[in-house]
């Protein structure tokens, strides 16, 4: 085993965490002692031990003299938990192998330093580009205090997200629909409009074989017209939050929220812009946002410039029907120099169907 395969490791256990550390970001740790493993570790949770705690713990004596390994260099501010920095130099260890850096402006390169300066040897960016790929929720927060957002679509192959008659389950496959509850699990919150809420009545809960944490569920409903008996209001399965105008019927409103997880965030716009939505979700330290649509909505997205990549699930089947609705609605675009460029990052087989990645360009 050499450094890159024991920091494959450490990232192995920051990747199987993924979801359920947010706003903290997901993190491994492996402590080698004479080329043998002493302790792992991950961060579970965010204000419980950080990854490098755990390792060391699991080491005991034997972290004197050994390296650890770890995918975000070691933190050097109190937050929740003491400085993994302090801890390192505490236990006297010889070597320390980092792969990304933290852009926590409270961390960023502090703690290496201090690391350095009590004469440890410290080497950085070991497997870098595959430890960011973990965090990449954690970082855009960092930078611009919004969630990340990731669109996701799911149609037949010629873009129809229903039948003429609104008939639309189920378009994708089994394990289609079980990787998007893989994304539920790792975003802190999912948002559908309100028009979805009224045709679907969705739980937008995560149903995975082995649970699975469920988002916020956050609706788009300018004027309140979320009906009363939704699963969204009567479940208590998760958090939601309606944002709405400020022309809404405030007796409708007494009545939701006397439901415990049910919050409404009246905006004081006739017309809810996706920025204001961000910014309020990015105060309330939600770092990361799936939007499951429908239509009108993606098109909101994609119109304000407001998402960051496009998960699109393509299921081998033709609809058709120029009333059939498509993946995108509102007025789009007259001139195609006014589409928006995509970079493709992958497709992939998911069963019967295709899953495409994607990114805008401007990014
Ligand atoms: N119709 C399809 C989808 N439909 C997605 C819609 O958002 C739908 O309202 C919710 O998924 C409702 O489900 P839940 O109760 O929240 O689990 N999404 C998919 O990936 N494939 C499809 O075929
Ligand atoms: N999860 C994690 C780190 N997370 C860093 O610490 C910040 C959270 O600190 P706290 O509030 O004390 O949990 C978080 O924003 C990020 O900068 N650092 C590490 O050394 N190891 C870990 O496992
Ligand atoms: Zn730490």
């Amino acid at each position: 085993m050499n450094d890159q395969d024991y920091m494959k490791l450490a990232i192995d256990l920051a990747k199987a965490t993924i979801g359920q550390t947010s706003p903290n970001p997901a993190v491994g740790a492996v402590v080698v002692n004479h080329g043998e493993i002493v302790g792992m570790g991950a961060h579970l949770k965010a204000g419980e031990a950080h990854a490098e705690v755990q390792a060391l713990r699991m080491a005991g004596e034997r972290a004197i003299g050994a390296t650890i390994y770890v995918t975000l260099e070691p933190c050097s501010h109190f937050g929740k938990t003491p400085p993994c920095a302090d801890l390192i130099i505490e236990k006297e260890l010889k070597r320390v192998v980092v792969a990304s850096n933290d852009p926590n402006p409270l961390v960023s390169g502090q703690g290496l330093e201090r690391i350095r300066q009590a004469g440890i040897q410290v080497e950085t960016g070991v497997l870098k580009e595959q430890a960011d790929q973990l965090n990449k929720f954690f970082y855009h927060y960092m930078k611009k205090k919004l969630p990340f957002v990731t669109l996701k679509t799911a149609s037949s192959i010629d873009g129809k997200t229903a039948t003429v008659t609104g008939e639309s389950q189920w378009i994708t496959g089994e394990e289609s629909r079980q990787d998007v509850h893989q994304l539920r699990h790792q975003h802190d919150s999912i948002l559908v409009g309100v028009n979805t809420v009224i045709t679907d009545n969705p739980s937008l809960t995560t149903r995975l074989p082995h649970g699975g944490k469920n988002p916020i569920r956050i609706i788009l409903d300018t004027h309140l017209r979320t009906p009363e008996e939704s699963q969204v209001i009567k479940d208590q399965a998760a958090p939601t939050w309606i944002m709405t105008g400020s022309q809404i019927d405030q007796e409708k409103k007494r009545r939701l929220i006397k439901q415990d997880q049910v919050t409404i965030y009246e905006l004081p716009v006739d017309k809810i812009k996706i920025k204001d939505v961000l910014h309020l979700l990015g105060e309330k330290l939600v770092t990361s946002l799936l939007v499951e649509g429908g239509a009108t909505i993606h098109e909101s997205f994609i119109k304000e410039a407001c998402f960051d990549e496009l998960i699109m699930y393509f299921a081998p089947k033709i609809i058709g029907g120029e009333k059939a609705p498509s993946i995108f609605g509102g007025i789009g675009i007259s001139k195609l120099s006014q589409a928006i460029h995509m970079n493709i990052e992958s497709i992939e087989r998911m069963g019967q169907d295709f899953k495409v990645t994607a990114r805008p360009e401007r990014r």
